[in-house]
């Protein structure tokens, strides 16, 4: 059981110019046990420094970030992050990079099975011994997963996993993560700028606005699983969504 609560949180930064940025703006959110809450808003709007805030990278000027009623001061094993590009060890193969995590706990006796179960829930058999360069950008990212969930994170952080993935890949990474989820019941937190992506995936959405970063409304997802993309259901939600982030309807840069 995990609970994560942000309470009144205020992130100030500054730009070259010494102008202050007011990044994050009284930011309250609870996510409770094996939800996965999917934050969305057009670039710039802090859903970066919100997942850095979380994981303990970075700390807020003011309010606070708790999991389990425990203040959050540093980053823990606790909780897995996964960056847009999977930041895999070019050096390692694909089995070693997934080992890395369970090795530097476990030394020689860290449990093989386990990681021949991730490489197989992955869809990465046959590839193994291969260097992150030798891999296609999809299954990098399947192992940049694989590699923080066989840690058996309680929150699992994932920035824009997918960003730089075409369509068809996208939506098969998309589908590991969400078999992932259900089999693992990881609380997890996904931050995106694709709105099918966030739609797909969340059970709750949060829907944030840039300068100053506010979430503007939590969404609770009303589609049941499995969902389809190309259904009417998904599409309605969709049209409300882009309508929370006045999407298409203003130039993003009179957003930012
Ligand atoms: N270290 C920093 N110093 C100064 N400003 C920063 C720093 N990091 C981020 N910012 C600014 O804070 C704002 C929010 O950045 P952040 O990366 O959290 O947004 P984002 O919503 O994740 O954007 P994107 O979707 O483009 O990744 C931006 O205006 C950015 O320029």
């Amino acid at each position: 059981m995990v609970q994560l609560t942000i309470q009144n949180v205020n992130r100030i930064l500054h730009d070259n110019n010494g102008e202050r940025i007011n990044v994050l703006e009284d930011i309250n959110l609870s996510v409770g046990s094996g939800e996965f809450i999917s934050i969305i808003g057009p670039s710039g709007c802090g859903k970066t420094t919100l997942l850095r805030l979380i994981s303990g990278l970075d700390q807020p000027e003011t309010g606070k970030v708790t999991v389990d009623d425990q203040l959050v001061t540093r980053p823990d094993a606790s909780r897995g992050y996964v960056f847009q590009h999977g930041s895999l060890f070019p050096w390692e193969t694909i089995r070693d990079n997934i080992s890395a995590g369970l090795k530097a706990v476990h030394g020689r006796h860290y449990d093989r099975n386990l990681v021949n179960h991730y490489i197989e829930l992955m869809g990465l058999k046959g590839f193994e011994k291969a260097y992150p360069h030798q891999v296609s950008g999809g299954m990098a990212q399947r192992a940049a997963l694989a590699r923080s969930i066989i840690m058996n994170p309680e929150l699992l952080l994932l920035d824009e996993p997918m960003g730089a993935l075409d369509a068809f890949t996208r939506a098969d990474v998309q589908d590991v993560i969400h078999r992932v989820w259900k089999q693992t019941q990881t609380t997890m937190v996904l931050v995106t700028h694709d709105i099918d992506e966030a739609i797909y995936l969340g059970t709750r959405i949060v829907v944030m606005t840039p300068r100053p970063g506010r979430i503007k409304e939590v969404v609770t997802n009303p589609l049941a699983f499995p969902r389809d993309r190309t259904s009417d259901q998904f599409l309605e939600f969709r049209r409300a969504i882009q309508d929370k982030l006045n999407f298409g309807k203003k130039p993003i840069s009179e957003t930012i």
